[in-house]
């Protein structure tokens, strides 16, 4: 049977990474992405962004939403206290099959919690049945559609605390306006852009970071 892409990058960091080590993990996704197979993993560039942001805010608990093949779950929970846990929604079972052997393999499973499903589902399941407070960073990284609703679903779930840190990928290619608009115009939310450029490539894109007012 032919493989995917995704299990082409799987394999590619079985041979060329160092298992137990998250940074030579992210290294190899970073070398076969940029030289073999264009995928969409944050990359370096954007990753320093955030990291920087992760490093900032030092969360508890943490959430991704779109995992996609784990780039950017190793890249938040390396930089995790003890204790510190990040849930990382994916709703493509694909996905989720690699990204669970890549956390495996970085050696950051106990920090990491795999929800597999639709965001809009797993969202409202995140306080009774993931033992879910508040969230103190989100990241947003899964479908451009559906990070205004998201955003909008975290709040009418109480999942958000004065200052929690919503860090959004992709704000200008695949491009995400409904989302811009919404925090940028919303007096809870003080929003800054960081431009950068889409993974592996020189086409401009930016992350935005939009922090909860309460
Ligand atoms: C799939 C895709 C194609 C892009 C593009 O412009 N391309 C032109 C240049 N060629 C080479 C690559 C492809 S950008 C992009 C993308 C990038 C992310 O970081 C994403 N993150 C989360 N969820 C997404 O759906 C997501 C899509
Ligand atoms: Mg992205």
């Amino acid at each position: 049977m032919n493989q995917t892409k995704e299990q082409r990058i799987l394999n590619f960091v079985l041979q060329n990474a160092v298992r137990g080590d998250p940074c030579s993990v992210l290294d190899a996704i970073d070398k076969y992405c940029s030289e073999k197979e264009w995928a969409m993993n944050v990359g370096n560039e954007k990753g320093v962004i955030l990291d920087k942001t992760v490093e900032e805010v030092s969360p508890s608990v943490a959430l991704e939403l779109g995992t996609y093949c784990g780039y950017s779950g190793v890249r938040i929970a390396r930089l995790l206290k003890a204790g510190a846990r990040l849930l990382t929604v994916e709703f493509n079972p694909e996905f989720a099959a690699i990204a669970k052997q890549m956390f495996e393999f970085a050696g950051v499973q106990d920090k990491v919690r795999l929800l597999e499903g639709p965001s809009e589902e797993i969202i409202p399941q995140l306080k009774k049945k993931y033992e879910v407070d508040t969230l103190d960073f989100v990241f947003l990284d899964h479908w451009k559609d559906r990070y205004a609703p998201d955003t909008i679903l975290l709040q009418e779930c109480n999942l958000l605390r004065k200052g929690s840190v919503l860090l959004a990928d992709n704000v200008i290619i695949p491009g995400t306006p409904e989302f811009l608009n919404y925090v940028r115009n919303n007096s809870h939310f003080q929003c800054t852009n960081y431009p950068s450029h889409l993974e592996y490539m020189k086409a401009a894109d930016a992350m935005e970071k939009a922090v909860f007012l309460g």
